[in-house]
């Protein structure tokens, strides 16, 4: 079913254009075809770059009051056109439309936080007499826009994720260029429209679309683009980050996330939030869980309680209301989650639930003491599938969860102060929730990892600073 407006175009500097080469957008719970979007070559890109640079003189020179009025116009068009919206993110993507829904609310809201948050793009006095013979000196520092950010963002959020690159760019006074993933781009075309309609200059804004290969180096490598904010894979975030040389780069990337449960924890709450957040977008969500570590004294009572949640967990089609989950993105990937869940069961894991792929659908799976050396246990899954161990204590808990090679986010389960607080201090993450799942954020607050996870951080003022730098002014004092 064709999408009003959405595809056949992308926006280049404020325009809506075609092109003979065109990618087509399908389902991914049926293959079916849903739109096409053009296919950008590399003069696309570099007339771009040339336009979005002579945009960024245009951001910088918009009072904060005009992009507080733009972000917000933009955030009341996704508003009133909420179904529309999360009906693309749905077809589009492997969102039920209820999660849909859920995400195009956030979107909004996004844009509404990048509006507040325009405010707040200050700076401060300076006290240079605080060294000796600075006596006649004052001053401040102000914060200014980079100037042209590439944007490039996965197909999980398909409509967030683009308003967390958008919406802080706009917000700092600069030039922005979208590339959405190849699977999803109908959403951020959308959003783009959303904000041509609430009056962004044109050369500000340009969503190309087509294929990565296509487009990935021009834009990566250009010297007139100042900043890379990337969301997407460890493996894709690396090459990126080799290729961009000397840059401001901003890297969201994946997880393992790691969810722990102490003997003392209320194990319902535990359980119900464990199935929460690790079949959401049927697991393809950064913050998935994916390790649970659970005490040796209450793991029998946890699993049985887990797997009663897990059990009622409803695949289905996308577009019903009683569907609690999706597909995987395609029939490879699902394929892929197939071969890792058979290699740990080579390996000597017990398959507890699940394990059943249909096409592009893979059953809710839940897998036990899977080997330390097992993809499922050191790779991100990115799919409905949780590995159960057992542990004797926290430390061991805690080791456990450190020892792979990223860090995003943690979740614990206790009653315990001291053990919140080891936790909090110990695992090596970019967020630690304390009775909640990993899966837990709200689009304000700090947003990133460390070590394969990513570098800086999200979350609309987080983003804004990144997406802007401080110049100094100082005044010399003379006599008259
Ligand atoms: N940390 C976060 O905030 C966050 C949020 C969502 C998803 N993710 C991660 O994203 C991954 C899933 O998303 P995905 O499959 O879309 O990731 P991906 O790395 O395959 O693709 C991400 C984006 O990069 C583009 N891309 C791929 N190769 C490129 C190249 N050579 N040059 C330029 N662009 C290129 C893709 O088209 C897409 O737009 C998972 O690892 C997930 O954890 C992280
Ligand atoms: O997939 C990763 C997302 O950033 C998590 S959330 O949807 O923003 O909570």
């Amino acid at each position: 079913m064709a999408m009003k407006l959405a595809g056949k175009k992308m926006l280049l500097a404020g325009e809506w254009v075609e092109r003979e080469d065109k990618i087509d957008v399908l389902n991914p719970e049926n293959n079916e075809w849903i739109d096409s979007v053009p296919a950008a070559s590399k003069k696309d890109i570099e007339k771009a770059i040339t336009l979005a640079k002579e945009g960024s003189d245009i951001a910088a020179n918009m009072s904060v009051r005009e992009r507080m009025d733009i972000l917000n116009k933009a955030a009341s068009y996704i508003e009133e056109h909420h179904e529309d919206f999360a009906r693309t993110i749905a077809l589009e993507g492997v969102k039920t439309i209820n999660e849909a829904r859920g995400e195009t609310t956030r979107a909004a809201e996004t844009l509404r936080l990048s509006a507040e948050e325009a405010r707040r793009l200050t700076g401060e006095s300076v006290n240079f007499d605080q060294m000796p013979g600075n006596k006649d000196r004052m001053g401040y520092y102000f914060r200014f826009p980079v100037g042209v950010v590439a944007a490039i963002t996965p197909f999980n959020d398909p409509l967030n994720l683009v308003a967390h690159k958008l919406g802080p760019a706009v917000a700092a006074g600069n030039a922005i260029i979208i590339k959405p993933a190849t699977e999803t781009p109908l959403s951020a075309l959308k959003m783009a429209d959303a904000f041509m309609k609430a009056g962004l200059p044109k050369k500000v804004l340009t969503v190309i679309t087509g294929r990565s290969r296509d487009i990935g180096d021009s834009l990566i490598e250009s010297k007139d683009v100042n900043m890379i904010s990337f969301t997407g894979g460890y493996e894709t975030g690396e090459m990126i980050s080799k290729k961009a040389g000397l840059k401001k780069i901003s890297m969201e990337l994946g997880s393992n996330s790691p969810f722990i449960v102490r003997k003392d924890a209320d194990l319902k709450l535990a359980a119900a939030a464990a199935a929460s957040g690790a079949f959401a977008a049927a697991g393809q969500n950064c913050l998935s869980v994916q390790r649970m570590y659970v005490e040796e004294e209450v793991y029998d009572s946890l699993r049985e309680e887990f797997l009663k949640h897990v059990r009622d967990v409803k695949m289905g089609d996308k577009l019903s209301d009683s569907s609690d989950m999706g597909p995987l993105i395609n029939e490879k990937e699902a394929r892929r989650i197939e071969s890792w869940v058979q290699e740990a069961k080579e390996q000597g894991a017990s398959i507890l639930t699940g394990g059943v792929r249909r096409g592009a659908f893979y059953e809710p799976t839940v897998v036990e003491e899977a080997p330390e050396n097992a993809l499922l246990v050191k790779e991100e899954i990115f799919g409905p599938v949780v590995l159960l161990f057992k542990v004797k204590d926290l430390e061991e808990a805690i080791e456990r969860s450190n020892d792979v090679n990223y860090g995003l986010q943690a979740g614990i389960f206790t009653n315990n102060v001291n053990s919140a607080l080891q936790a909090a201090k110990k695992l090596h993450v970019g967020g630690v929730m304390i009775n909640d799942s990993s899966d837990f954020r709200i689009d304000a607050m700090p947003f990133g990892g460390v070590k394969g996870s990513g570098l800086g951080r999200e979350g609309v003022e987080f983003a804004i600073r990144e997406m802007s730098e401080e110049r100094l002014v100082c005044f010399k004092i003379t006599e008259e």
